[in-house]
């Protein structure tokens, strides 16, 4: 059921209000599914699996394609909805379309071999084949951060690969989430292949013991994901999880200084900083660290926030005033225990969820700053004698998701991150996001499982043996 219809249905219905963060305003009043109606989407789910598991890897694809014509044609739309929803600038919100209409050619181009048989010779018999039949209904659960790019990165892949799926939004989402399903269906996805399950987080959390979900894929918090490990434990369900990130860069004494500030700012306060894969630790050699420092903080300052759908802004608000009040306090809380604010971090006195471009040093274990993960455009800068310190500072976090290297030396670099960080991805003198023919996903508390780059497609599939005598 849709928005409008679960509105006009007989029942009272529980509903939310969401919030626009760049004016406070009531953006949405979203109405809820019952627990018994999101129980039935999975059954149709289920149902609509017996199909679509017959279906073809070209006829999928067929589809998927035109599903990046029409993300590609609902561009504008896709980002002013968001830009409402939790404040992303309309650019931005752009460039995350296109970045999913990519994700969906290459799933499309990419898939039909990704996922074909496989043969091997066996020694009882004339040869074996590896196949990878999908699984049934898998449980999406993800964030308000990227409103289309978490969405479409696990759903395009599952569905490729043969599956269905039901999908929990962030709640301040749930239009995101329809007019996805909308796209999906106009590119001919079949009913029932893709269903938003309009629920709040612990009905979801409940709908992982149904008999017909086979997975769940969640994106957000580490403590969510572990909750979430422990419900799928105890029903024995696979789950891919990507949590929390306090990507560290690492900028060499023999870095070239310019390109890592301004890469590192860029990388800090993209989507106002609300970003798993965000820069947010800088771990910098001593003898270029008072210049990094001075060159960083010059250019944080001159980082513009405000209106959202007015492009002259580099940021826009944080998606909500909770989100922000809890980014001070913990910048708050680290120069408390003796950092130093050496730009923004202040609240400014104006309506809207909105935080300066702010930097620390001076941080000392024990901070918010130093432990945790700051969801904001707060910079936290780190100086360390060697490299080997370096490597030590950055591999100490509970978290290993991304991180980043700068140095002129790029067999060096690569060496570092290839055998001396402990994260699932680094960028060598750059800030790359997510791309669609690479795998995303990361270590520790970070979490387990990858998304796309070929390698989404093969997390909810049975890889079935078949040996033929
Ligand atoms: O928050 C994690 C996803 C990162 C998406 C992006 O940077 O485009």
């Amino acid at each position: 059921m849709t928005q409008a219809e679960l509105k006009t249905t007989a029942i009272t219905r529980q509903t939310i209000d969401t919030y626009n963060p760049a004016t406070e305003e009531v953006y949405k009043t979203y109405y809820l599914h019952t627990k018994q109606e999101a129980e039935a989407l999975i059954e149709a789910s289920h149902q609509a699996f017996q199909s679509w598991r017959k279906t073809s890897l070209e006829e999928r694809a067929t589809i998927i394609k035109k599903i990046a014509e029409l993300l590609r044609r609902d561009k504008a739309d896709l980002a002013q909805m968001m830009a409402k929803q939790m404040g992303k600038p309309l650019a931005l919100g752009e460039g995350e379309a296109e970045q999913c209409a990519a994700i969906c050619e290459y799933t499309a181009e990419h898939g039909i071999d990704a996922l074909a048989d496989e043969e091997r010779e066996i020694s009882t018999g004339k040869k074996g084949i590896i196949t990878y039949q999908p699984e049934g209904v898998i449980l999406g659960m993800q964030p308000w951060n990227f409103p289309l790019y978490q969405c479409i990165r696990y759903s395009i892949a599952v569905i490729m690969a043969g599956n269905t799926t039901v999908f929990k939004h962030d709640e301040s989402c749930f239009e995101t989430a329809e007019a996805i399903q909308k796209i999906y269906e106009e590119a001919g996805l079949p009913k029932g292949v893709f269903s938003c399950l309009f629920v709040d987080g612990e009905t979801a959390d409940e709908l992982i013991a149904h008999q017909h979900v086979r997975g769940v894929t969640f994106t957000g918090s580490a403590s969510i994901g572990r909750l979430i490990a422990k419900i799928s434990a105890e029903h024995l369900k696979k789950n891919v999880l990507e949590l929390g990130g306090s990507d560290a860069y690492i900028v060499l004494r023999d870095a070239d200084i310019d390109l890592a500030v301004k890469t590192c700012v860029q990388g800090r306060v993209m989507n106002s900083g609300q970003t798993c894969i965000a820069a947010k630790r800088f771990i910098i050699e001593a003898p270029v660290y008072d210049e990094f420092r001075d060159k960083y903080v010059a250019a944080m300052k001159k980082i513009t926030y405000g209106d959202p759908t007015n492009s002259e802004n580099n940021m826009g608000p944080l998606a909500r005033v909770d989100l922000r009040d809890k980014l001070h306090h913990q910048v708050q809380e680290s120069v408390m225990k003796g950092a130093t604010c050496l730009c923004g971090g202040e609240i400014p006195d104006q309506k809207g969820a909105y935080y300066p471009a702010t930097v620390l040093e001076n941080i000392q274990a024990g901070s918010p700053a130093y432990d945790d993960e700051l969801f904001g455009p707060v910079a936290a800068l780190f100086k360390v004698a060697d490299e080997a310190e370096a490597i030590e500072l950055a591999n100490a976090h509970r978290y290993g998701l991304g991180g980043g290297i700068f140095s002129k030396d790029e067999k060096r670099a690569i060496r570092i991150a290839r055998e001396e960080l402990d994260t699932g991805m680094v960028n060598i003198n750059g800030y790359a996001g997510p791309q669609a023919n690479m795998p995303f996903g990361g270590v520790k508390e970070s979490g387990y499982g990858r998304e796309h780059g070929g390698f989404g497609m093969k997390e909810f599939v049975n890889v079935k043996s078949l040996f033929i005598a």
